[in-house]
């Protein structure tokens, strides 16, 4: 049962990915499927190695999958149209997992937002400031920033600006690629609720990829198990959380904290962001 929701925004069906060729042939990305319905915020987990970040690669246009197809409201991904895939560039925004080399160290953070705009064409030269602006403050940073450069800053703010980056340009779609797992677990916790306020407040949908079920659990509505390049199992939040199906889902839930420092970090973030979005004191970056 995989769940498709009735009328995805963004749809992968069947897709494949091989790496090499003949007896070093390894297929990384193995007939999975999934849909991501306007609003949702679907979480892609599996320990390393599942092919998170090749499925990932395929959806962005940085690998070309073997097989397969990727569609985005109504665009078919594997062969756009010019002005298709402009608006897929810009409607579609990456969050990366690593701050620190996700911006460019010569730019101030004014020019680190402005670019997506003036790329993308998505905003008016003569609003692009008081866009900026607007975007730095969404995410709780503030006009006093824009000639700063990203080492003025710690992991949190940067991972911040680099979500205000993506949000600059008002996309639909959030595809954030691990965000939280480079930073402190106090940090971490205040980058997820972030990304949660910012979903709601935006309606985005958000494809979320992290190898922690805790993290996962926090801020998806629907769930995709990966294992080895394919779908073990896809189900509610409720349903992979409290009824898994899958032998194997229940081993990732059932992953011992002592023998999974990143995993036991997460679930500690995951604890202060629920106290912090409840009122509890703010955790400090
Ligand atoms: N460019 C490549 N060339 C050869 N093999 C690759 C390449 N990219 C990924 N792989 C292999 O494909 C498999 C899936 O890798 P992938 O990076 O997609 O997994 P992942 O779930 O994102 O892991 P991680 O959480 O460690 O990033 C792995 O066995 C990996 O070694």
């Amino acid at each position: 049962m995989t769940q498709m929701p009735a009328h995805p925004l963004l749809y992968v069906q069947d897709l494949v990915k091989t790496f090499g060729s003949g007896s070093r042939a390894h297929t990384a990305v193995d007939r999975v499927s999934f849909a991501l319905a306007e609003g949702e915020v679907l979480g892609l987990v599996g320990e390393s190695g599942s092919g998170k970040s090749t499925t990932l690669r395929c959806l962005m246009g940085l690998e070309t999958p073997d097989a397969g197809d990727l569609d985005y409201d109504r665009i078919d991904l594997r062969k756009p149209s010019r002005t298709q895939r402009r608006r897929f560039r810009r409607e579609v925004q990456l969050v990366f997992q690593d701050p620190y080399s996700s911006l460019d160290p010569r730019m101030t953070v004014g020019q680190i937002l402005a670019e997506p705009l003036v790329v993308s064409g998505a905003c008016p030269a003569r609003e692009r400031r008081d866009r900026v602006v607007e975007t730095l403050e969404l995410v709780d940073l503030g006009a006093e920033h824009l000639g700063r450069h990203p080492r003025d800053f710690s992991g949190g703010q940067r991972q911040r600006i680099a979500i205000a980056r993506a949000l600059v340009v008002r996309p639909r779609v959030l595809v954030c690629d691990e965000p939280v797992s480079a930073l402190d677990v106090s940090v971490q916790a205040q980058v997820l609720n972030l990304l949660k306020d910012m979903q709601s407040r935006l309606g985005l949908s958000v494809l979320f990829v992290a190898h922690d079920l805790a993290v996962v659990r926090y801020l998806c509505d629907r769930v995709v198990v990966l294992r080895d390049g394919r779908v073990v199992e896809t189900g509610t939040r409720e349903e992979i959380y409290t009824r898994p199906r899958e032998e194997y889902t229940r081993t990732l839930l059932e992953a011992v904290p002592r023998l999974d420092p990143a995993g036991e970090r997460a679930r500690r973030a995951v604890r202060l962001a629920r106290a912090a979005s409840q009122g509890a004191a703010q955790p400090v970056a």
